[in-house]
């Protein structure tokens, strides 16, 4: 089994195309206008097609009210919300039932405390992103290419459905694998050359780089 990937933030033929050559399992959408990757449902739509059947097509929202997703999910046919804002369990609960799709939502980490508190979610979620907790005034809720200490998930490793984000590089990405045990990764900054712009070879050495881990269970 190798490591699954997701590539956020897409944007461009070119880096669809890269993402889907390389072998990534998912495909990231971004609906916040605050981000530099934001993407009219329209347009993520006319990529969704592409990628369709290929890789699972995920709808990163941030805080959404439901006529956002509304707007989203019959737009672009997503296969996974990603919720990457404040949401509480009652409201993961209130979009899975509502949308019918599997939801993941994102959970900003620094410590173990914070890793603990976030499996509130287990049940609710169909998995859990662990992602940096954005610095105090930082821009965005994700997508900042900061990573947390790896070391908070010690001990998680089989026990809870996860995936890990933050910061993630072509560099980074092996290790951050074999010292999590992380089953998934997902990256946005790291395949950038400057913030909303993806660099296909990046896309490229970054998938290359954690499906080469050998996953031990
Ligand atoms: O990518 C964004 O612009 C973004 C905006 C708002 C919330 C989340 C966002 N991205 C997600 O953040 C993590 C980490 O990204 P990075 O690799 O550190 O840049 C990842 O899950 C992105 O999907």
């Amino acid at each position: 089994m190798t490591t699954e990937v997701k590539i956020c933030g897409l944007r461009s033929e070119p880096a669809l195309d890269a993402a889907l050559a390389g072998g990534a399992d998912y495909v990231g959408f971004v609906f916040y206008p605050r981000s530099p990757r934001n993407i009219e449902p329209a347009a993520a739509r006319a990529l969704a097609d592409k990628a369709r059947g290929r890789a699972k097509i995920v709808a990163l929202l941030v805080d959404p009210d439901d006529a956002l997703l509304d707007d989203v999910i019959a737009t672009v046919a997503p296969d996974i919300v990603q919720l990457h804002g404040a949401e509480t369990p009652g409201r993961v609960d209130e979009i899975a039932r509502r949308f019918g799709k599997p939801v993941m939502k994102a959970v900003a980490i620094a410590t173990a405390d914070d890793v603990a508190a976030a499996l509130e979610y287990t049940g609710h979620a169909d998995r859990i992103l662990f992602d940096a907790k954005p610095v105090p005034g930082e821009a965005l809720p994700g997508g900042n290419g900061i990573a947390f200490d790896w070391q908070a998930l010690a001990g998680l490793e089989g026990r809870v459905d996860f995936m890990l984000a933050g910061g993630l590089t072509p560099g980074n990405v092996g290790e951050a694998i074999r010292l999590t045990g992380a089953r998934a990764v997902d990256v946005s900054s790291g395949v950038e050359s400057r913030p909303g712009e993806k660099d296909p070879d990046l896309i490229r050495r970054f998938i290359q780089a954690a499906k080469i881990v050998k996953q031990t269970t």
